[in-house]
C-alpha cells in the first residue's frame, strides 16, 4: 500500500443484489480516526432477472444518479458493470489510490471473529460454510473472486456478519440438542447482521450521550432479512438468527421461528423434498408467503385499502417483533434503548408504532410526531417521560466495513 492509497471499495453482495460504496478513509484527517468520505455509492438490484437495475451516484464529481436497466445475469456481471461505472467517473478499480476492497461476508462460522485479509485458506473456509448461508456466502464468494481478478495486487478483506455475535454466552448460543451431535457438526447459533448491530448499538449510545460500555440496547435490524439483538455494554449477549439466517423474526421471504417438526411433516406427509422445504422456508415464506408481497410499502398501501391478508401478515410480523422485545428486555434486565434500523426500521413509522404499542408497562412509548419525522439522522421517537428510549438509528454497514478494512490494511 502506498502512502496515498486511502480509498476503500466496499462490496455488500446479497442474494440478488450488490450494494457498494467507494470511500476515502483519510481526507486530510491529520492522523485522526478514518472518517470515510463517500466518493461513489450504488446498488445493483434484481440480479439474474430481465429487469436488473444499476443505480450509480458519483458523489466525488457531484454527478447525478445514473440508472441503467437491463438484464445482469449474475454477480460477476454485476461487479464488472459496477467497475465500468466507477471507471467512467475516473474512480476505476485501477486507481493507485485504492488501498483495499472490503467485502461483507455473511457466515464466518466460529473461526472468524475479526476482519480478515482473504487468502486461499480463508476463501476455502467461506466456501465450506455455504450450506449454512446458501443465499449469501455464494454471492460473497463471487464478489471476492471477481474483485481479485480485477485487482490481484490489492488486499481483499472479509468483514463477517457473524463476528459481533461471537461474544454471546454459551447458554444463548447453544441449541438444546445432543451435545455430541451439535459439536460434531458445529451446530449452534451464530447470528448475522452483526456489522449493523455493532454499528447501530454504538450510534445509539452516542445518541444518548453515553459510552457504549454504559448502555444496554435492543437493536431491531428490519430489512428484507431481519434480526434482533440484545447488546449489553457494547457486547452482544443474544440475537435472533441462528445456525443460518432463517431463525427469528418474520422477514420479507423467510419464516423465522418455526416448530422444526413442520419440516418433517412437509417431507413425510406433504411429500416435499429437502430442497422444496428449503425454498419454501427461505424464499416463499415470511411476508411474501403470508400475503404475496415482501415490500412493507406495498403492504401498508394494501392495508390502507382494506386488504385483510396484508393486515394479517403485518400483525404476524409485529407480534413476533414484540415477543423479541419482551424476551430481550428480560435477557438484559435493564434496557436503555430500543433502536430501529435498516429499510423497514428506518422508513416504516407504522411498524415502529405497532411494535411498541401497549408496552408502556415496560417503559416504552412512541411520540407520534417524532415517529413521523423523516430523516437520515439518528433520532429519538419516544416522549421525554419514557423510561426506555426508542430511536431510529440508520445503519451503515458499508461505512463500518470500510473502517474495519482500512484499519486492518493501514495498521
Ligand atoms: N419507505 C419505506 N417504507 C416502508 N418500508 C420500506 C421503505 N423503504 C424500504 N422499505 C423496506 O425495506 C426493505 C429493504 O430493506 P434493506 O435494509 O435495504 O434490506 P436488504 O439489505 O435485506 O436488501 C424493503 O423490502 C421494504 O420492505
Ligand atoms: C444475513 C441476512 O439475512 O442478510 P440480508 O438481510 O442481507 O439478506
Ligand atoms: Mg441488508
Amino acid at each position: 500500500m502506498t502512502a496515498t492509497a486511502t480509498r476503500v471499495l466496499v462490496l455488500n453482495s446479497g442474494s440478488s443484489s450488490v450494494k457498494y460504496q467507494l470511500l476515502d478513509m483519510n481526507p486530510d484527517s491529520g492522523g485522526g480516526p478514518a472518517a470515510g468520505t463517500r466518493l461513489a455509492v450504488g446498488l445493483v438490484e434484481r440480479i439474474g432477472e430481465e429487469t436488473s437495475l444499476l443505480a450509480h451516484t458519483p458523489l466525488a464529481t457531484g454527478g447525478a444518479k445514473r440508472e441503467t436497466e437491463g438484464p445482469i445475469a449474475d454477480h460477476e456481471a454485476a461487479l464488472k458493470a459496477v467497475a465500468a461505472e466507477l471507471s467512467a467517473d475516473g474512480l476505476g478499480l485501477d486507481s493507485p489510490q485504492l488501498a483495499a476492497i472490503g467485502h461483507r461476508v455473511v457466515h464466518g462460522g466460529l473461526k472468524f471473529t475479526a476482519p480478515t485479509v482473504i487468502d486461499d485458506a480463508v476463501l476455502a473456509e467461506i466456501e465450506r460454510l455455504v450450506p449454512v448461508a446458501p443465499l449469501h456466502n455464494p454471492a460473497n464468494i463471487t464478489g471476492i473472486r471477481t474483485a481479485q481478478a480485477l485487482r490481484p495486487d490489492l488486499p481483499q478483506v472479509a468483514v463477517f456478519d457473524t463476528a459481533f455475535h461471537t461474544t454471546m454466552p454459551e447458554y444463548a448460543a447453544r441449541y438444546a440438542i445432543d451435545v455430541a451431535t451439535a459439536d460434531a457438526h458445529r451446530i449452534r447459533r451464530y447470528g448475522f447482521h452483526g456489522t449493523s448491530h455493532a454499528y447501530v448499538s454504538r450510534k445509539t449510545a452516542e445518541l444518548l450521550g453515553k459510552d457504549p460500555s454504559e448502555v444496554n440496547v435492543i437493536v431491531l435490524h428490519l430489512g428484507n432479512g431481519a434480526s434482533a439483538s440484545a447488546v449489553a455494554g457494547g457486547r452482544c449477549v443474544d440475537t435472533s438468527m441462528g445456525l443460518t439466517p432463517l431463525e427469528g423474526l418474520v422477514m420479507g421471504t423467510r419464516s423465522g421461528d418455526i416448530d422444526p417438526a413442520v419440516t418433517f411433516h412437509l417431507k413425510r406427509v406433504a411429500g416435499m423434498s429437502e430442497d422444496d422445504v428449503d425454498v419454501l422456508l427461505n424464499k416463499k415464506s415470511g411476508l411474501v408467503g403470508l400475503c404475496g408481497d415482501n415490500d412493507m410499502r406495498e403492504i401498508r398501501r394494501r392495508i390502507d385499502e382494506g386488504d385483510e391478508r396484508a393486515e394479517l401478515a403485518f400483525d404476524i410480523y409485529i407480534h413476533r417483533l414484540k415477543k423479541y422485545i419482551g424476551a430481550y428486555t428480560a435477557v438484559l434486565g435493564r434496557v436503555d434503548a430500543v433502536a430501529f434500523t435498516a429499510g423497514v426500521g428506518e422508513n416504516a413509522a407504522p411498524v415502529r408504532a405497532a411494535a411498541l404499542a401497549g408496552l408502556e408497562e415496560m417503559g416504552l412509548a412512541v411520540d407520534a410526531d417524532l415517529n413521523a419525522v423523516r430523516s437520515g439522522e439518528p433520532r429519538l421517537i419516544s416522549p421525554e417521560y419514557a423510561r426506555v428510549a426508542a430511536a431510529v438509528v440508520p445503519t451503515d454497514e458499508e461505512l463500518e466495513i470500510a473502517q474495519q478494512t482500512y484499519a486492518l490494511v493501514s495498521a
